[in-house]
């Protein structure tokens, strides 16, 4: 499977902000559209684009456009921080969701929002979750997408394990993964070492 991760240094100093426990909900927040603008701009960095001829000022030239605008889907709710600036950066991408609450003692994710498009044949697709741990919320979302026939699937994650990109590779699912970090482990509890605690409680709160 194929997983990138974004060593530059702006992306290391946000993703730090979002680690660190003394980050407030509005920092991290901010902190974490700012990497999902950095881990976007990577992911799409080979992406086919069309050209078409434009006048600028001064002379015809070359303009491009993104030949497959993708499908952005984050995973709700800590997904939901990444939408916006995701959308900014592709503004002719629709977006789906997806809502997923992981069990605190099974760790099996428990569906209570899915809003797709019905097919997905040829449409690139991104979606957003800053982490990625067991590996089984992702692997559910993904099987959702290949289920309307997705075949190009990126998942974008700020923190991933490396349980959960195991499961990911092991799935056969047609995904590959661009993230901020590959962190050490899993603890007993399903949380990510040394990760940056539950996303969606420091977003907006706990639940
Ligand atoms: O890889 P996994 O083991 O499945 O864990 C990762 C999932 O856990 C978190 O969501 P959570 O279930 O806490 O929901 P929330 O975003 O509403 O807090 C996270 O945003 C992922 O969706
Ligand atoms: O460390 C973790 C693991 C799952 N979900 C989170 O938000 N954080
Ligand atoms: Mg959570």
């Amino acid at each position: 499977m194929d997983t990138r991760v974004v060593e530059h240094p702006l992306a290391k100093s946000r993703l730090s902000t979002m680690r660190d426990a003394r980050t407030g909900s509005s920092a991290f927040r901010a902190a974490l559209q700012e990497l999902t603008l950095m881990l976007i701009y990577e992911a799409t960095r080979e992406a086919e684009v069309i050209a078409e001829p434009i006048h600028s000022p001064v002379a015809r030239t070359n303009g491009y456009r993104l030949a497959h605008p993708p499908l952005l889907v984050p995973v709700l709710r800590a997904g939901l921080g990444m939408a916006d600036q995701a959308h900014k950066l592709i503004p002719e991408a629709q977006m789906g969701f997806v809502g997923l609450a992981r069990d605190e003692e099974t760790l099996q994710p428990t569906p209570y929002l899915e809003s797709l498009p019905a097919d997905l044949s040829d449409r690139p697709v991104y979606v957003l979750d800053p982490m990625l741990a067991t590996g089984g919320s992702m692997v559910h979302t993904i099987r959702l997408l290949v289920e309307r026939g997705a075949t190009d699937v990126t998942a974008i994650c700020t923190v991933a394990a490396p349980e959960g990109l195991r499961r990911l590779d092991e799935s056969g699912l047609p995904v590959r993964v661009v993230t901020a970090s590959v962190d050490d482990r899993l603890n007993e509890s399903g949380y990510i070492v040394p990760g940056l605690g539950d996303a969606g409680d420091r977003a907006y709160g706990a639940v």
